[in-house]
């Protein structure tokens, strides 16, 4: 393995990183609904049953057989299995989501509906039919919705509705943090050489967004720079995740130990360098866990906003691959003024966006040592090698994994 390597394009990078995400998705489990938000389908949702199951009444009213006055022989609720209505001039009263009874030609509103003296029923019914009909929604066998959706209320409430108690969806992917750096202060403000860990609060917190479990006991840092401590912290990290998130010593500086110890652990890189600023250094590298199975360690270079650039570049789609989920494509937004390219690397630029999230301007401070723009941005413009972007121009745009309701 050669630690040092020519970066590669940016977009070969993401799909790289997205397709050994995706070898290596864990096995399908059964969980029940009430824990499946969140997870992704393993198999495709298929209907249990015609649905609906049974003709359902849409309405409270008579279910009617032959021409009116109708004489009333019963009544069905929902959740009752109704007899026949077996003759001409006779009718059962129904409640709205009951089944409708077999021999049954008409349904009748209540408030359309009039009784006389003897309780014989008249009215008209409506030309359109007030009943659903079985298969109507969907036919049983039929798939719903295909594997590699993401499980979402409206994806559990189907399930729920054609009959599933559990269904079959991805492990969510572990990630662990390893911060480097013994320049690093954990509390109080910075100063006398020593800078503020930025990256311990904000890494995990967008782990999550992006779909993965961070647990307290995963977070370590800042880990001692030597290359012992580095191996150390490393196969803790291993045992507890699937992901290792490191931050920081991606270079080859005096005390940039992450090479050595990938390559002292026996890692493999899938990607070491990319060919985009900020965040060249970033790497993504696979080993091999305590159980057997795959394990990846992503390389953060330290600077912070890099970081996050090295965050949702390789980190973002290897978790969708590792869900098992589509590699979502980049929305398209249109400038509002130039944007300068940056030679042969792909330029990512932060930018927020309108109220309608259609036009985007690229903000200020945006020095990969700073975070002041990224904390209110919406995500990055995509400017391509060798490219410049003038204003007016639609260019692809790389989101911040934002939760609804943050940045409106
Ligand atoms: N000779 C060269 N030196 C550097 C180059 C280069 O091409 N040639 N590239 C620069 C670029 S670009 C980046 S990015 C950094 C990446 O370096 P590392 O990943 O090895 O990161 P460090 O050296 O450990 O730290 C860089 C910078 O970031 C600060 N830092 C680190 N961790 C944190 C944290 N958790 N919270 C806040 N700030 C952090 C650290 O103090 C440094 O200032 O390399 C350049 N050098
Ligand atoms: O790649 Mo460095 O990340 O430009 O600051």
């Amino acid at each position: 393995m050669s630690a040092q390597s020519m970066p590669i394009d940016w977009d070969k990078a993401r799909t790289l990183v997205y397709e050994a995400g995706r070898a290596a998705a864990g096995p399908a489990e059964s969980v029940p609904l009430s824990a499946a938000d969140g997870r992704t389908l393993a198999e495709p949702l298929v209907a249990l049953t015609d649905l609906p199951a049974f003709p359902t009444s849409s309405i409270d009213g008579w279910a009617v057989r032959g021409s009116a006055p109708w004489r009333p022989v019963g009544r069905v609720l929902a959740g009752g299995t109704p007899r026949p209505l077996a003759e001409d001039g006779t009718c059962v009263e129904i409640a709205t989501g009951a089944m409708v009874p077999q021999g049954a030609e008409a349904l009748v509103r209540v408030e359309e509906s009039t009784r006389d003296a003897e309780g014989l029923v008249a009215g008209t019914p409506r030309p359109q039919p007030e009943w659903r009909l079985p298969g109507e929604e969907a036919r049983r066998g039929e798939e719903l919705l295909p594997a590699g959706t993401p499980v979402d209320p409206a994806v559990l409430g189907m399930a729920a509705t054609c009959g599933y108690d559990t269904v079959p969806v991805r492990p969510t992917p572990r990630a662990a943090l390893l911060v480097f750096g013994d320049e690093l202060l954990t509390s109080g403000p910075p100063g006398e050489g020593r800078v503020r860990d930025s990256l311990s609060p904000l890494v995990p917190a967008w782990l999550r967004r992006a779909g993965a479990t961070v647990d307290p006991g995963a977070i370590q840092g800042p880990v001692r720079d030597t290359l012992d401590a580095h191996v150390e912290a490393i196969r803790h990290g291993l045992s507890v995740a699937d992901v290792v998130c490191t931050t920081g010593g991606t270079m080859h500086g005096p005390v940039d130990h992450l090479h050595p110890a990938l390559a002292a652990l026996g890692a493999e890189y899938v990607v070491n360098t990319v060919a985009v600023r900020p965040g060249f250094p970033m790497l993504l590298a696979r080993l091999t866990g305590p159980d057997g199975r795959p394990r990846f360690l992503a390389g953060l270079p330290g600077n912070p906003q890099s970081a996050v650039i090295a965050l949702v570049s390789l980190v973002a789609p290897l978790l969708a691959g590792l869900h098992g989920r589509e590699l979502p494509a980049l929305p398209r937004v249109e400038l509002t003024a130039d944007v300068p390219g940056r030679g042969g690397f792909t330029h990512l630029a932060l930018a927020v966006l309108d109220a309608d999230g259609r036009r985007a301007t690229a903000v200020g401070h945006a020095g990969s040592a700073m975070l002041r723009g990224l904390a209110r941005a919406h995500g990055f413009v995509v400017v391509r090698p060798e490219q410049r972007a003038a204003a007016g121009d639609l260019v692809p745009f790389l989101p911040l994994p934002l939760s609804p309701g943050e940045r409106p």
